[in-house]
């Protein structure tokens, strides 16, 4: 493991309106790891990963990347960063072809070198066919492994991933668990946010759960483990979000749904 301050929060608020989203929110995370980033819906994640990429603005507290506050104006950090939004918008009438070595030209590669690695990249995850074919014919799957090389093109150090494996087949997830320990191991840092627990708790090096704008835990699985009486991290979040009411929830949905 590596010792370098990667990214630094501290004291993090950012309120929409009156509503007070993140509450003071602060960690570290160093490089090389990979951080599962979880909570309930509208806990804050993607506000947090929008304010540090700086695609969001106004808030309070104090965000460092690469040991320089993003608040200083120099935008240079962005040229080290990879980010797989939750919902992308892509070109649809562009190729892969295109689309690709446009984002790597952007990111200050030869349109050589890009249109290279992009074929490469889209061969070894299953998709090399369709790298001339139009965006708007891809699955979904195509569409994220797309998104998942745009992230990765230019050997970006911290990459931020927003549920990169939705639509994603079990062979590509596999393939995807595999690329993000062998580049954890190269140094890059992984912030991953899914909702999918079974993947977090076995690729994230570190957990941190965001709960109501707060963080309500931090750590590796196997100290979460030790801290709740709960097995695995789906049963862990339940009890630390409070949440038991599934099967009542479920019963009374169903019932609704049965009124005709
Ligand atoms: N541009 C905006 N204007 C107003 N409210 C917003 C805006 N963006 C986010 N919010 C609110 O902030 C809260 C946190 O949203 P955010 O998208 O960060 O949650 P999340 O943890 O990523 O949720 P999910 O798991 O559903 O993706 C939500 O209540 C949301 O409605």
């Amino acid at each position: 493991m590596f010792d370098e301050k990667i990214v630094s929060i501290r004291n993090l608020k950012k309120s929409y309106g009156p509503k007070e989203v993140l509450k003071g929110v602060s960690f570290d995370v160093f490089r090389g790891q990979i951080i599962g980033y979880i909570g309930p819906n509208g806990a804050g994640k993607s506000t947090t990963v929008k304010l540090i990429l700086g695609i969001e603005e106004g808030f309070r507290g104090v965000i460092e990347i690469f040991g320089k506050n993003i608040s200083d104006g120099n935008i240079q950090f962005k040229q080290k960063i990879g980010y797989v939004p939750e919902i992308a918008e892509v070109y649809d009438n562009l190729t892969g072809h295109e689309y690709l070595t446009f984002i790597g030209e952007l990111y200050g590669l030869d349109f050589e070198l890009a249109d290279y690695k992009a074929r490469e990249l889209m061969e070894l995850f299953g998709v090399g066919e369709v790298y001339h074919s139009r965006i708007a014919s891809y699955s979904k799957g195509m569409r994220q492994k797309l998104l998942i090389i745009s992230s990765l093109l230019h050997n970006p150090d911290l990459l931020f991933f927003d549920e990169p494996i939705n639509g994603l087949d079990a062979n590509s997830v596999m393939i995807f668990k595999e690329i993000m320990t062998q580049l954890a191991k190269d140094g890059k840092t992984i912030f991953y946010s899914s909702h999918i627990m079974d993947v977090v708790e076995k690729i994230s090096s570190r957990i941190i759960l965001l709960h109501d704008g707060k963080i309500s835990a931090d750590g590796t699985f196997e100290e979460l483990k030790l801290q709740n009486k709960e097995g695995t991290l789906e049963e862990i979040f339940n009890e630390l979000t409070g949440f038991n009411e599934h099967k009542e929830i479920g019963s009374k949905f169903v019932s609704v749904v049965k009124e005709v």
